[in-house]
């Protein structure tokens, strides 16, 4: 391997240090403690972990963390009584709701009736309009995380090629979007595009948020550019023994290793900062609600 290793566990570490101090502050300055408030409808184990794991890391910075866990059949007038109770709680600074919802519930729905200023997941049409016109905005978490690593590796980002694998909501527009406002040449690639493999070696940075394991071959990839693997794939490692399984990325990690400047691995790389950016965007909005100043560096 020749590629630098972007460690996106350290990094959220260093992260979760200086939203806690942030914290810490607020505390004895103001007598102010940020809180999350994550709902979780129906029992998805895969969710149950991470809601768990959320709510750990939320304490350990401090914050105070509600949970609200609801019936998979829960109609959507009471989900979005919760989300009115939760709006109207000045203790709740930031609201999630954890997606992908019961078919039922309409999703789009849900996450418009969140206040803006507390959605700290940046899924609400005012904030990925804020975003699109360059204003300041809740960042969606993801994506917030990946810029965070760029802007360490590269400093500035200004005239790098980027290209971003994946269309969605969650990652590929609002990343492209937060690549162009710190003046990259943007392309957003994606199932129909015409010669992926061409486009993506015009790359300086490769965003891969497609939700396909190890699509990204080494071939791909312009020699020294920086690769952001978003992806978090379950496969089977019968090389482990039989029934097991691993975690794998969007990317071929050992080929694209071998031809990269930087790549960030998976797990250990921007799953760690998802949830990193989940309590800096809590703090942020925390310091917005109060008028008080933003902290440095944990913002888009
Ligand atoms: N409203 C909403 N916002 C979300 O941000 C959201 C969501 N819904 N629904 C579910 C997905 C999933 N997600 C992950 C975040 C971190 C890791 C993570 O830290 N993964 C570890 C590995 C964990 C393992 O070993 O399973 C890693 O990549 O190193 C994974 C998954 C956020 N999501």
């Amino acid at each position: 391997m020749t590629a630098q290793l972007i460690d996106g566990k350290a990094f959220a570490a260093r992260v979760r240090g200086q939203v806690a101090e942030h914290v810490a502050r607020l505390k004895q300055d103001h007598g102010i403690v940020p809180g999350l408030a994550v709902v979780l409808v129906g029992e998805d184990p895969a969710s149950q972990v991470y809601v768990r794991s959320k709510g750990k890391q939320t304490v350990e910075v401090g914050m105070t963390s509600f949970e609200h866990k609801l019936d998979a059949s829960v109609s959507e007038e009471e989900l979005i009584a919760v989300i009115d109770q939760l709006n109207a709680d000045p203790a709740v600074h930031g609201i999630l709701v954890q997606l992908p919802l019961p078919k039922h519930l309409n999703e789009d729905l849900v996450i418009g009736r969140i206040d803006p200023a507390k959605d700290v997941d940046g899924f609400h049409i005012s904030n990925v309009g804020l975003l699109g016109t360059g204003q300041k905005s809740m960042v969606p978490c993801t994506p917030l995380g990946c810029l965070m690593m760029l802007r360490d590796h590269f400093g500035s980002l200004s005239g790098c090629e980027a290209v971003v694998i994946g269309r969605s909501n969650i990652v590929g527009k609002p990343m492209a979007q937060l690549l162009l406002g710190d003046s990259c040449t943007v392309t957003i690639a994606h199932s129909r595009t015409r010669d992926l493999p061409e486009v993506v070696r015009r790359a300086d940075i490769v965003v891969a948020a497609v939700g396909r394991p190890e699509m990204v071959p080494g071939d791909w990839i312009k020699p020294g550019a920086v690769v952001i693997d978003v992806g978090i794939n379950r496969i089977a490692a019968p090389e482990k023994g039989a029934g097991k399984m691993k975690l794998v990325g969007d990317v071929d990690f050992s080929s694209c290793a071998e031809v990269a400047g930087a790549i960030t691995p998976v797990p250990g790389g921007v799953g760690p900062m998802t949830i990193a950016c989940l309590l800096a965007n809590t703090l942020t909005a925390t310091c917005r609600a109060n008028d008080l100043p933003e902290p440095e560096g944990l913002t888009a």
